[in-house]
């Protein structure tokens, strides 16, 4: 059974490759949401909480030590209430999630992004490839009920805000299927 119905508030996972929107996102649901929202960006937890492995100075990037990652996780989740962005989620057990949603981004403006940011051409080309070959939403369908799965185009500013006002109108609905009282 799920442990959402202890939860005041649901545990929301955006995903995505990066530079699809998810921290965007994120921060906008954190000020928009009925619901009190903690937005944690999974990979800045690992870099400060140093729940990693090594550095790996070819892709830029910490392997994560994913048993520490969800240890740490595990009592935020459980009282719910957040918002977990990763660009990967099928780490996640099943239980711990309300809502998937999977952020999609049209791969000449991600590479674009991703060039802004300085990424070495090697990660913006493999992240790239990634978001053609559809990698985050395979994951995200392989490891979550398809009813929890949302996938979202997230291009433009209306974009977003439709996005997030979608998520919205989602966890009224949740509240009102848990009978929260979280204002
Ligand atoms: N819907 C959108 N329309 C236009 N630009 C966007 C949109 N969403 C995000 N961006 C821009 O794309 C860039 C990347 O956004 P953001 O940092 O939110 O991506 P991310 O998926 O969280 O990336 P990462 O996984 O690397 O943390 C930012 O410059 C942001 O302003």
């Amino acid at each position: 059974m799920s442990s959402s119905t202890s939860r005041q508030a649901p545990v929301i996972v955006i995903t995505g490759t990066p530079g699809t929107g998810k921290t965007t996102h994120a921060q906008l649901l954190v000020e928009e949401s009925p619901v009190p929202l903690r937005h944690i960006n999974v990979g800045e937890w690992v870099k400060q909480k140093e729940l990693y492995e090594e550095y790996d100075e070819d892709w830029q990037s910490y392997t994560v030590d994913e048993d520490k990652l969800l240890d740490e996780l595990e009592p935020i989740t459980s009282a719910g209430g957040v918002i977990l962005d990763w660009h990967t989620s099928d780490i996640f057990p099943e239980r711990w999630v309300d809502l998937v949603v999977v952020l999609r981004c049209d791969h000449s403006q991600l590479w674009e992004r991703l060039e802004k940011r300085g990424y070495p051409l090697k990660k913006v080309q493999e992240n790239n490839e990634a978001e053609i070959m559809e990698v985050v939403l395979d994951e995200a369908r392989s490891s979550y009920a398809p009813e929890i799965v949302v996938e979202l185009k997230s291009e433009s500013t209306e974009d977003l805000e439709s996005n997030v006002a979608r998520i919205v109108q989602w966890i009224d609905a949740w509240k009102q299927d848990h009978g929260a009282t979280n204002q």
